[in-house]
This record gives C-alpha cells, sequence and structure tokens, in this order.
C-alpha cells in the first residue's frame, strides 16, 4: 500500500499523478488488433484456435454456442438460495431501468414546425460476461436485463468457457432468467471482433456492451465505428473519501472487496483524518490474512492500494474529480456541502452503511461502470443505451413558409442555393 501524506514535500506531485488516462499499453493494443484480424479473415476457426491458445479450452463450430436447453437446464437446477439472489437482484435492476426508459415526444418549434423524438430497442446487441479471473453472475444481470427491459429482441451473450469447455452454471442461470436469446462460449477480444464482424456461427450484432478486462476493452474500442459501444468499463476500482466519521473497519473491507478482483484493480483511501488513515491501514492488514483470494489482493495491495491523507475534505473532493473513480464512497458528516462537488464519478455510495458490494450485486443502477478515469467523459450503463434514437419533422405551408427565409439566410451563407429553393418552392406553393 502506498501512503501519500500531505506533509510530504512532494505529495502534490503524487496526488497529481492520479489523472490517469484509461489507454491499453501498446502491447494490448497489438495483440487485439492481431485477434480482430484473425477473427475476420477465418471466422469460427480463429475462434476455436484463440479459446485454445488463451482459454486452454477445446471448441468445435457445434460447441461454440450454448443451447436453450442448457440455458433452461442451468436455472432449473441451480439451487433455490441462488434462484432467490439472482431473482431478487433480477427485479431491483429491471425495476431501476424501466424508470430510465426515454419516452417518445414531440413539439413544435417557434416556426411551427412538428419536432419530436422516437425511441426504439436496438434489433441485436452483445453484451460481453467476463469469466477470466472469477464467473462474474451479477454481470448478466447487470447488462442483459438492461437490453430486455428496452425490448432489444436478440441478446447475444459472449462469455469465457473454462478448460474443460464448459460456462459456470451460475452464470447461465442468470442469464437465463436476464432474457439472453444467444450464448457463445467465446472470451476475451476474440469474442468482441466475433460480434462486431461476424462469424460463420455468430452473427454481428449493431451495439456491443459490458465490461472486461484490458484485451477485452481495447478489443471494443478497436471495433468502435464498426459497431457502437456503451462505455469502456475495465478493471474495476474504488475511491473512499472520508473525514473522521468513516469506520475504519468498513473501509478497510470495501478496499479488500475491490482489490480481489485482482490484475489492474485499484483502491484508493483519501482523509483529512491521520488517525482513522492508520487505522484503515491497521484493519487492511488484520482484514485481509482472513480472506481466501491471496493470490488477487497480494499484488492489489502491493500496487494497487493508495492512501493519501489530504490538508482538507474539500482537496480530497478536488483529488476524486481528478481521479475519477469507477466507485466513490463518501462518508462525512459534511455531505451536503462535499457531495455537490463531486462530478466525475461512476456511481456514488453514501455513508458508512452503503457497501460497495450492493451496488455489485443487488442495489438497482447496473454495475457497469467507467474505470481508468473515463468517468470525466462517460457515464454507467443505462437502459436507454439500448434505445436507438431517432428524431421526426413534419412541417406544413404555414411552418414551411415560416422556416423559409431563414433556410433562405443559411443557404446564401453556404453557397448552396439547391437548398435555400428546394424550401422556396414549398412555400410559394
Ligand atoms: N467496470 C466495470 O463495470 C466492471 C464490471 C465487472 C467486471 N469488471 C472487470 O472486468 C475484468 C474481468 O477480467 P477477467 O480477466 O477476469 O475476465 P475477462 O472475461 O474480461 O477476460 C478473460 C479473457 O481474456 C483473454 N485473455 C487473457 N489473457 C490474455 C492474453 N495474454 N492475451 C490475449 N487475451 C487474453 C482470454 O481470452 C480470456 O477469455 C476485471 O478486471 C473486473 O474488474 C469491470
Ligand atoms: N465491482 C465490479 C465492477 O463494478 C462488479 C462486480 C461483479 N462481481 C463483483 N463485483
Ligand atoms: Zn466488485
Amino acid at each position: 500500500m502506498k501512503i501519500i501524506r500531505h506533509t510530504d514535500p512532494t505529495w502534490q506531485q503524487t496526488a497529481a499523478a492520479l489523472n490517469r488516462r484509461a489507454e491499453a499499453s501498446d502491447a494490448v493494443q497489438e495483440v487485439v488488433s492481431g485477434v480482430i484480424k484473425q477473427v475476420r479473415a477465418r471466422g469460427d476457426a480463429a475462434l476455436i484456435e484463440l479459446t485454445e491458445k488463451f482459454d486452454r479450452a477445446k471448441l468445435t463450430p457445434e460447441t461454440l454456442a450454448v443451447s436453450q436447453d442448457e440455458l433452461a437446464a442451468a436455472w432449473n437446477t441451480a439451487d433455490a438460495e441462488l434462484q432467490e439472489a439472482l431473482i431478487a437482484s433480477h427485479r431491483n435492476v429491471f425495476t431501476f431501468a424501466q424508470k430510465s426508459l426515454r419516452q417518445n415526444w414531440s413539439s413544435t418549434n417557434e416556426q411551427g414546425a412538428e419536432v419530436g423524438e422516437v425511441y426504439h430497442p436496438f434489433e441485436r446487441v452483445g453484451c460481453y460476461v467476463p469469466g477470466g479471473s472469477a464467473p462474474l453472475v451479477s454481470t448478466s444481470i447487470m447488462t442483459v436485463t438492461l437490453a430486455a427491459a428496452a425490448g432489444v429482441p436478440e441478446i447475444v451473450v459472449c462469455t469465457p468457457c473454462g478448460p474443460d469447455g464448459s460456462v459456470n452454471p451460475g452464470l447461465l442461470a442468470a442469464l437465463k432468467l436476464a432474457g439472453a436469446t444467444e450464448v457463445y462460449k467465446v472470451g476475451g477480444a476474440q469474442a468482441i471482433a466475433a460480434m462486431a464482424y461476424g462469424t460463420e456461427t455468430i452473427r454481428p450484432v449493431a451495439k456491443i456492451f459490458g465490461p472486461g478486462n484490458s484485451f477485452v476493452v481495447e478489443a471494443k474500442r478497436q471495433a468502435f465505428g464498426v459497431v457502437s459501444i456503451d462505455l469502456l468499463p475495465g478493471p474495476s476500482e474504488v475511491l473512499i473519501l472520508a473525514d473522521k466519521s468513516g469506520n475504519p473497519a468498513y473501509i478497510a473491507a470495501d478496499i479488500l472487496a475491490q482489490a480481489e478482483h485482482g490484475k489492474d484493480s485499484q483502491a484508493g483511501f483519501i482523509t483529512d483524518d491521520a488517525d482513522l488513515l492508520n487505522a484503515v491501514v491497521a484493519e487492511v492488514n488484520r482484514q485481509c490474512a482472513t480472506l481466501s483470494r491471496q493470490a488477487q489482493l497480494g499484488p492489489v495491495l502491493e500496487k494497487g492500494v493508495f492512501l493519501l491523507l489530504a490538508p482538507s475534505l474539500e482537496e480530497g473532493a478536488r483529488l476524486v474529480n481528478v481521479y475519477a473513480p469507477e466507485h466513490l464512497t463518501l462518508i462525512t458528516e459534511r455531505e451536503s456541502d462535499i457531495l455537490p462537488m463531486i462530478r466525475t464519478a461512476g456511481a456514488i455510495f453514501l455513508g458508512n452503511d452503503s457497501p460497495v458490494a450492493v451496488g455489485d450485486f443487488l442495489a438497482g443502477p447496473s454495475h457497469t461502470l467507467p474505470t481508468g478515469g473515463a468517468g470525466k467523459s462517460f457515464p454507467g450503463l443505462t437502459v436507454d443505451m439500448f434505445q436507438r434514437r431517432t428524431s421526426m419533422i413534419r412541417l406544413n405551408k404555414e411552418s414551411v413558409t415560416k422556416s423559409e427565409p431563414i433556410v433562405r439566410a443559411f443557404a446564401k451563407v453556404e453557397g448552396l442555393d439547391a437548398h435555400g429553393e428546394s424550401v422556396a418552392i414549398r412555400a410559394r406553393g
């Protein structure tokens, strides 16, 4: 864990280093463009080869897809505890999504033209559900449920399989409940390439959604333009900003929950209270020893965790905006002063009793959120990203006549007289 104190002469430079950009290394960019080229050139054959190389599983064109029967069986054989948890999470996420669906509207502009917006669900979308370091069962709910709530008829899912060629049955059960219509056992950049360009087995989609490791995120970035994408949700991270009211045991537990995501994950803690900082360090060390994922925790605690003592909570809030965390936990007795200052967090968890893990699994907003500083320009996943918007414009004799002089002025300055004439001819009647 890196500890940065504002009494260190260089603390401001170190804090400035928090200003990061979500950008893949040259090596990752190169691997991904190679993978995309292979999938474009050789379709299923490349998917099968790359799955053997990266996931050590031997698939055939016949076993790339998970059948609807397998999905139904996964749901039917899931134990009652898991079924109940999935149903509770799905209900919250579906209800939240329904509230933020965009509605069609129409109105008249100043010249009397009828103008409005119409929304349709995309016909066919692709959701990536990660499965490299852990089967992210909850990500099935946090992506596919939104597609279903928007009314998307064809919801394709790609997720990696294990070396035996199978996908975690709990994850399949979640996909069944959430409404996936096609599921393929393909992970990594090759999955994104397949959904963007299509193969013999996987027909291309219009838009790709969902989180993943740096290969997945870079593949989405490279596929952008061929398809649209939601955002760039990469390795998970949390930043906690707390004053002396913060509970050190809870804060440490949230840091460790984040760190167990493993490779490239980050957790930060900013406070204006030196005693709290020291107590959190002690709690992280104490609680860490009790956890199972030591192989993931160790490297993140060494390189991906920082604790920063700021001169004030206001300075802490400025640093939060510079860092643009995926998740911010804000614990302060002065919430009404500090909360309005926060402008770049993907999701904000308020108070000692709001663990990020409840947002990961249950609360309602999708846990698919911008990482690596991308929160400065991207919001988290919302249901309206599954809706395609079209604008509508209707004029009549009166409104076209009122519009004509304004259009004529634009046509004149742009030197496009046919534009002006196409309006004037109607105004003249
Ligand atoms: N930001 C969010 O909203 C959000 C949500 C959930 C998960 N996540 C993040 O998603 C990530 C999931 O990562 P993961 O690795 O566990 O699963 P993943 O499914 O994203 O990646 C696994 C795939 O990566 C490919 N791969 C692995 N090593 C490779 C290599 N050297 N070269 C080329 N391809 C390679 C393999 O094909 C494998 O199938 C985690 O970092 C997690 O924090 C983020
Ligand atoms: N924290 C991850 C990114 O928001 C989501 C997740 C899934 N499972 C556990 N956590
Ligand atoms: Zn998590």
